[in-house]
This record gives C-alpha cells, sequence and structure tokens, in this order.
C-alpha cells in the first residue's frame, strides 16, 4: 500500500494539535489514521483489528477531554495504536512491539498520556477509580478520568469489581466507555454478551430514545427527568433492568462507536455530568480494512500482511506442516477426550490461541470457554474435577498470575486432579513484560501437593499429557512456550507414561567439570550450547530435569557425586525462586555445596524484560545457545 497524501496525519502530534481541527474534519483524520495502522502494521506487526476499530474512540476522547490532565485509561491497551500515534509517537510507530522501541501497549514510562500501563484484561475501571479519587481536589473537582473497556475485558471478574466500587459513591466521577464490538478475539461467550445484545438492539427502545435524545438537546435543563424517563423506559422495553444502572452507573447509548462526530456529541454531553456513568459504544473490529473485518480472529493480530491484496505473509502457524506446541497440546488433547469420556477442557478466552478450539469444534459439549476469566476457569475446573472430570485448563502463564490463589485454594489444597496446562511459559517476544511467562514455576513451586513439569519437545509434552490425564497425582501443571516446530507424525507416536518427579539424562561425558540441568524447551539452547563445545574439544554433561516438582532427588545424587565443579541450571523463568533455586537448595540441604560444587543459575534476571523477539530476548538474558555456551567455556577451563 504507498502511502497516500495525507491532510492531517503529519500536522498531529498532539491532542492539543487535534483540538485545533473542527469536528467537521475529523472523519478525514480518522479515515489517514487508520490508512497508517494498517500499513505500518502490514510491515511491523501488532494488534491491528482491535486498533482499527477504537480509532474514532480515541480521537473523540482526546478531543473533547483534556488529556493528559484528564486520565485515559485503555483496558488491555492492545486497540491503543491511533491513541499511541495521535500522542507524539507517530515517528516511532515504526518502533512498535520491537526491541529498544515503543511497547505494543500502553506504558506509563512512555508517555503523560499513557494514564495507566496496561496488557492483562479488566484492569482499566479500578485503575481510573483509582486515578479518580486521587487526583480529586478537596472541592470535589480535579481531572475527568475515563476508561475504555471492551465487551470481552468486561467478562472478567475485576471489571465488577470496579464497577461494585465505583457505583458505591454517586462522588466517583469516572467514565466507563463500552467498546463493544461483539466479539473478543475468538467469538465473545457468556450471559453478558446477551444482556448487551438486548440493551442495544431493542427497537422500540432506541426508536423512543432517539427521539426523547433529541427533545433533551433542545431543552438542557429537563436532562435530568427525560435520563430519569428513559431508564424507565428500558426497563419496560427490555423487560429487565440495565446491568449497569443496577450498578448505580447512568447507561448512555448505544451510540455508533466508529462515527466520531456522534461521539463527539456524546462525550461533551458526559464529560461535564458528575458521578459514574457509562457510554455503549458500538464498534467494528477491524473497522475499515474489509479482510480485518471479514475474519475478526484471524485478524486480531495478522502477523505481516500485503495491505492490497489481504495476504497474510506470516500466518502464525509453523509452517511447512510442522507443528507448534500449542497444536501438540490441541491435538492430542482430543486424542485423550476420545479415549477417556471424563476429560473436558477449559479456556479463559483463548481456544484460537492455545488450540482448545480443537477440541471444542471435535467435542463442543466437552470445552468450555469460559471468557476472560483466569481465577474462574481454575475453580470451575476445580469443581468439575470435585464431580468426577479429568479436567484440562489451559491459561497463557502469564494470565495465570490472575488465578494463584485459585490454584493454592481451589485445586491443589483439595487435592484435586485438574491439568493446569501453562501456555506461553517463557519469553514469548514481542508482546513484552506484561505477556512473559516468566513467574510461574517461582510462584508454584512452593505449593503442596503439585506435580510440575516443563516438556523439552513434543514427544515430551504428549507423554505428561498422557500421564497426567490417569488423574492419579492430584493436581499437575504442565508449562511450555509460544512455537516450536514439530514435526507432524510425533501425533502418530505411541503415548507412554512418564514416571512423575523423573529427569533424564542427555549427555553426560567423561571428565566434564560442567553439567547443565535445563528445564523444559529452553533446554534445546543448552543442548544446542554443548554440543558446540563438544565440537570445540569441551565436555560438558546435560541433564533434563523435566519435574520442577517433585524434584529428581535420584538424579540429583548422581550430578552431586559425579564431581563436577560446576551445575549451571538453566531456565526460561525468574532465576529467584525458580527451578534453579530448587537445584540450589537441593544441593545446599544435602551438603554438596561444602564439598565445592558451585551452582550458576541462569534465567531471567530481577528486572521486567521488555520486548523484541525471542531471539533478542533470550541474548539479552543470557539464555541463547551462544550465551550458555560462553558461560560453560568459561567456567570449564
Ligand atoms: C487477563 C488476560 N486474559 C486474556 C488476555 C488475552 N486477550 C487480549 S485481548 C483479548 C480480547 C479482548 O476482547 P475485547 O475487550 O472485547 O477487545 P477487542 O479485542 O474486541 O477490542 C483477550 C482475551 C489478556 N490480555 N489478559
Ligand atoms: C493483547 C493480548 O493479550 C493478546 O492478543 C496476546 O497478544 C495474544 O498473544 P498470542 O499472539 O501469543 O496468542
Ligand atoms: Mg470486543
Amino acid at each position: 500500500m504507498t502511502a497516500k497524501a495525507t491532510k492531517y496525519l503529519d500536522r498531529i502530534d498532539s491532542p492539543a494539535d487535534l483540538r485545533k481541527l473542527s469536528v467537521n474534519e475529523l472523519p478525514a483524520y480518522c479515515a489517514e489514521l487508520r490508512e497508517f495502522i494498517i500499513r505500518e502494521v502490514s510491515a511491523n506487526p501488532g494488534h491491528l483489528g482491535a486498533s482499527l476499530g477504537a480509532v474514532e474512540l480515541a480521537v473523540a476522547i482526546h478531543y473533547v477531554y483534556d488529556t493528559p490532565n484528564d486520565k485515559l485509561v485503555w483496558d488491555v491497551g492492545h486497540q491503543a495504536y491511533a491513541h499511541k500515534i495521535l500522542t507524539g509517537r507517530r515517528g516511532l510507530f515504526p518502533t512498535n512491539r520491537k526491541l529498544g522501541g515503543i511497547s505494543g501497549f500502553p506504558k506509563m514510562s512512555e508517555s503523560a498520556y499513557d494514564a495507566f500501563g496496561a496488557g492483562h484484561s479488566s484492569t482499566s475501571i479500578s485503575a481510573a477509580l483509582g486515578l479518580s479519587r486521587a487526583l480529586r481536589t478537596a472541592d470535589g473537582g480535579g481531572p475527568k478520568c475515563v476508561a475504555v473497556i471492551g465487551d470481552g475485558a468486561m467478562t472478567g471478574g475485576l471489571a465488577f469489581e470496579g464497577l461494585n466500587n465505583a457505583g458505591a459513591d454517586p462522588d466517583n466521577d469516572i467514565l466507563v466507555v463500552l467498546n463493544d464490538n461483539r466479539i473478543s478475539i475468538d467469538p465473545n461467550v457468556g450471559a453478558l454478551k446477551e444482556a448487551l445484545l438486548d440493551i442495544s438492539t431493542s427497537r422500540h427502545y432506541n426508536r423512543f430514545k432517539d427521539s426523547t435524545w433529541k427533545a433533551m438537546n433542545r431543552v438542557p435543563r429537563m436532562r435530568r427527568m427525560i435520563q430519569k424517563m428513559l431508564n424507565g423506559a428500558k426497563s419496560f422495553f427490555l423487560h429487565q433492568s440495565n446491568l449497569f444502572e443496577s450498578f448505580n452507573f447512568r447507561y448512555f447509548g448505544p451510540v455508533d462507536g466508529n462515527d466520531v462526530v456522534a461521539l463527539v456529541r456524546a462525550l461533551r454531553d458526559l464529560r461535564t455530568l458528575p458521578g459514574p456513568k457509562i457510554l455503549h459504544a458500538l464498534t467494528v473490529k477491524g473497522k475499515g480494512y474489509a479482510p480485518a473485518e471479514q475474519d475478526q480472529t484471524e485478524w486480531h493480530a495478522p502477523g505481516r500482511f500485503d495491505p492490497e491484496t489481504g495476504e497474510r505473509l506470516s500466518p502464525p502457524s509453523a509452517g511447512n506442516g510442522s507443528l507448534r506446541f500449542q497444536d501438540v497440546f490441541g491435538h492430542t488433547l482430543v486424542r485423550l477426550a476420545e479415549a477417556d469420556p471424563r476429560i473436558v477442557g477449559i479456556t479463559p478466552a483463548m481456544p484460537t490461541g492455545c488450540s482448545m478450539n480443537l477440541l471444542m469444534e471435535r467435542m463442543p459439549e466437552r470445552a468450555y470457554d469460559v471468557g476472560i476469566a483466569e481465577g474462574h476457569a481454575v475453580t470451575f475446573a476445580a469443581g468439575l474435577a470435585a464431580g468426577g472430570k479429568i479436567p484440562f485448563c489451559n491459561i497463557y502463564s502469564s494470565f495465570m498470575q490472575r488465578a494463584v490463589d485459585n490454584v493454592i485454594h481451589d485445586a491443589a489444597l483439595q487435592e484435586l486432579p485438574v491439568v493446569l496446562c501453562l501456555d506461553r511459559a517463557g519469553l514469548v517476544g514481542e508482546d513484552g513484560a506484561t505477556h512473559h511467562g516468566a513467574f510461574d514455576l517461582a510462584l508454584l513451586r512452593g505449593v503442596p501437593n503439585l506435580t510440575i513439569a516443563a516438556p523439552m519437545d513434543a514427544t515430551e509434552l504428549r507423554d505428561l499429557m498422557y500421564t497426567a490425564s490417569a488423574g492419579k497425582d492430584g493436581m499437575w501443571v504442565i508449562r511450555y512456550p509460544r512455537g516450536g516446530s514439530f514435526p507432524a507424525k510425533v501425533l502418530d507416536e505411541p503415548l507412554t507414561p512418564v514416571e512423575p518427579g523423573r529427569g533424564r539424562i542427555l549427555r553426560e561425558p567423561e571428565g566434564a567439570r560442567v553439567a547443565v540441568v535445563s528445564v523444559g524447551a529452553i533446554g534445546t539452547e543448552a543442548q544446542a550450547a554443548v554440543s558446540s563445545l563438544a565440537d570445540e574439544g569441551i565436555a560438558a554433561a546435560h541433564y533434563d530435569l523435566r519435574f520442577v516438582k517433585p524434584l529428581d532427588t535420584a538424579l540429583l545424587e548422581r550430578i552431586g557425586e559425579k564431581g563436577y565443579r560446576y551445575v549451571v541450571t538453566v531456565e526460561d523463568g525468574v532465576i529467584a525462586g525458580g527451578a534453579g533455586s530448587a537445584v540450589l537448595e537441593y544441593f545446599s540441604d544435602r551438603g554438596f555445596l561444602t564439598g565445592g560444587l558451585r551452582v550458576v543459575r541462569l534465567g531471567l534476571p530481577d528486572r521486567f524484560v521488555e520486548h523484541g523477539t525471542v531471539g533478542q530476548l533470550r541474548a539479552l538474558c543470557g539464555i541463547d545457545a551462544a550465551s550458555i555456551a560462553d558461560r560453560i567455556r568459561s567456567l570449564a577451563v
């Protein structure tokens, strides 16, 4: 797509510039913004569909509100590209999600316009409420605070905790903009979606409301009375109370959220209206780019594409008929479920991402998408397990952070056979600090009753799933990373049970001073390091720990007694409290350290790792093959 001449785009470097435009010029500016986003994201991948749908929301809010003094909080933040571009980051946008470049999500350290950082869902109402309370002046004034939340993010329990708290006090002066495009990443699920549809599609009510709004504009002093009348009419027409009004929010809408002029009109009214209020904006995900409107799931984050033809140039599958860990998980779960009627699947809103969609297609009655509700997913799984099922609950590692107590209190403590599969464990790449699966091992290692395993490859993943599916050893956690590339024939291999807590000897050469103990798929980097060193004549042993809990104490005893000078642990989670710490504790407790053994732990440092390619980030953290080899070389001589 060749860049068209623009009239507004290059002139607007801040909301102050934006506010110099007349309202009638805004649609043309939105079109230019949209075109810019499509062109940029086609070459430098990111979250396209949501950002295209929220162009008018970003423009209208910045136009009407006095940002950055007023506070604008984006939920998740994957839809905020227009916001980023019009708040001074147009020139930096080609660096979006790249190492050293701007983040793909709002980030407080990046811009004063990013009032709150995000990446995980359903935080915006709580954060906007906190900002509003903190910045309120003694006379009840202070900045206006706006939360923009999607219909998917609204399914998260935290959003309702925010509504509940905000609605309790009429002095809570926040606006929630519900960006309702009727889809999450995959089709939105749950009762809320029906309620939103009900609110927004009642023809009788909307006809009545439109005419009343017009009257309201003519006689402003009657607004309060008319609003009351509208609320009453809503209950009458819809035969149910409006959910948001039950939380003491004043409900406005639905408005066409892709009509920037209508949005400006509505927001101008709402900015001066005190108290908690919600504007229901109907938008179209992928708006203005036909392929993205047509297949909204595929175009949520489409990878590189040809903007002219819509051809996808880097689809997220492994390609060449090979399989990612995600594909292996999905196919194996179907196979296990076919063999055992007790097996069911659960995903909190990521069926395509984690491949739970395969079970959903094959056995819809045995697969549950519960919405963006990680805590609920785990407790729901625990309930299913208490009722005799063997639930495979698949959650992205970083999103599972939301559910730690559910794991502890509802599943592990109850000794229930929940199989928690943690996808996207380790470094995920361009999504960055909010999304790396950095903490799961450190968070869960101290929880009793858990078996925690990390497969190094597809065969191990299948075998671990198979073993866990017996439902005999209480709760299992199986963690594996994004991607991978395995031959399709791996799915034909027989499933072999694995002894819980049993690791593997991969290489044990005579005369080695250094032994590497790796955990999970990052072991392939260690393997490459050890084998390249062997080519140089440097011998190093390599063990695949496989289980972080229970530890393979027999294997560790063997390593301890081999007389190595150094054990180098390698993991793709945080060093502090991770798998390496478990090994170190064991050697310390058993007195091997006083015998001269030193443990060197490699993994993620004690700071948040930002965005970049997985390869770049591994190198930065010293856990790519070259860095591991360097480290071993320095110890081996
Ligand atoms: C806690 C958490 N769980 C899951 C996700 C993954 N996720 C990111 S965007 C998204 C869909 C959000 O849907 P919606 O709020 O409707 O926004 P849309 O993309 O439709 O604009 C999901 C599930 C996340 N970011 N955070
Ligand atoms: C914004 C968000 O949280 C998701 O869109 C996430 O980026 C998906 O990650 P994957 O691409 O790894 O499925
Ligand atoms: Mg949505």
